[in-house]
C-alpha cells in the first residue's frame, strides 16, 4: 500500500479539563477521500486547526509528506503543499477569478518586484492562471468577478488558488455547508476528480456527499476516533449507528 501523505499519531487538545481531541490516530493516502464524520462539538474542527497550525496540539506527532510538521507555523506548512481552502477571505471579490489566481501564481513565483508592470497582460502569470482555472472548471468563468460567482464557484476558485500556491493536500471543513442540492452536487463532482490531484481529509455533514466521495470515513465522538472504515464498513458498525448515525443509518 502507497505511503500514507499525512500521518497523525494520538494527537490530542485539551480546553482546561475538556478533551477536544483525545488520542487521534488517522492516516491520508494518495488519490484518497477521507472523511471525518462525528456529532457537533466532536472535534472535528479542532482536529483541522491542529493539522493546518492554527491549534497547537496538547500532545501528539504530524506527519506530512514524511515530515514531522508539529514544530511549523501555518505558512511554512503552506509552502511544503498543505491546503486549507475555504477561508473566503482569501479571494479579492472586485477582481476577476482569473486575477485572483494571477495573484497566487505571483506570490508562488515570487515575483512581487514585478508590480510596475501591467499584471494582466504578463503571460507568465495569466497561463499558469488560466491553466489553473481549466483544472478546476472554471475557465469560462474567468473574467467574472470573485464576488459574482456562485458559493460553488467560489469554493473552486479557492481551490485553484491553493493549487496554484502549490497545495499537495487538502484539509476541508464542511465545504457543502450552505449550498443548495445543485450547488453540492456539482462540489461533489469536482471533489471527486480533485482527489487524483490532491488527497483530501474532508470534514462534513452532508451525508450523501460523504456517502459518495468517500473511500474511508473516520468517525469522530467526544473527541475520540471510534471508528475507521469503508463506507460499508463504517454504516453497518453497531457502536457508529449507536453513537451517531441512529436509525437512519
Ligand atoms: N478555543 C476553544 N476554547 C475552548 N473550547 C473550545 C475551543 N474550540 C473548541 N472548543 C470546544 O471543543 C469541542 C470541539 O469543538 P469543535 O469545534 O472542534 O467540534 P466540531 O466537531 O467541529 O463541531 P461542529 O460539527 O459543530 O463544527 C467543543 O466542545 C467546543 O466547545
Amino acid at each position: 500500500m502507497a505511503e500514507p501523505i499525512l500521518e497523525i499519531r494520538n494527537l490530542s487538545k485539551h480546553f482546561g479539563a475538556l478533551r477536544a481531541t483525545d488520542d487521534v490516530s488517522l492516516n491520508l493516502r494518495p488519490g484518497e477521500i477521507h472523511a471525518l464524520i462525528g456529532p457537533n462539538g466532536a472535534g472535528k474542527s479542532t482536529l483541522i486547526h491542529q493539522i493546518a497550525g492554527t491549534l497547537k496540539p496538547s500532545a501528539g506527532t504530524i506527519r506530512f509528506l514524511g515530515r514531522d510538521i508539529g514544530g511549523l507555523g501555518v505558512p511554512e506548512r503552506t509552502r511544503l503543499g498543505l491546503g486549507r481552502t475555504f477561508q473566503i477571505s482569501s479571494l479579492t471579490p472586485e477582481f476577476s477569478a482569473l486575477r485572483n489566481v494571477m495573484l497566487a501564481v505571483q506570490a508562488r513565483q515570487g515575483t512581487s518586484f514585478r508590480f510596475f508592470r501591467p499584471v494582466m497582460g504578463d503571460r507568465s502569470l495569466t497561463e499558469p492562471a488560466m491553466a489553473m482555472l481549466e483544472r478546476v472548471g472554471l475557465a469560462d468563468r474567468a473574467e467574472i468577478p470573485a464576488g459574482e460567482l456562485s458559493h460553488g464557484e467560489r469554493r473552486q476558485l479557492e481551490i485553484a488558488i491553493a493549487l496554484a500556491l502549490g497545495s499537495k493536500t487538502f484539509l476541508l471543513d464542511e465545504p457543502m455547508a450552505g449550498m443548495d442540492s445543485e450547488g453540492s452536487k456539482t462540489l461533489t463532482g469536482f471533489l471527486d476528480a480533485l482527489r487524483h490531484e490532491a488527497p483530501i481529509l474532508l470534514v462534513e455533514h452532508d451525508m450523501d456527499a460523504v456517502f459518495a466521495l468517500a473511500d474511508r470515513i473516520s468517525v469522530l465522538v467526544y473527541g475520540r476516533i471510534i471508528a475507521t472504515g469503508t463506507v460499508d464498513e463504517v454504516r453497518t458498525d453497531p457502536e457508529v449507528r449507536r453513537a451517531y448515525l441512529g436509525e437512519e443509518a
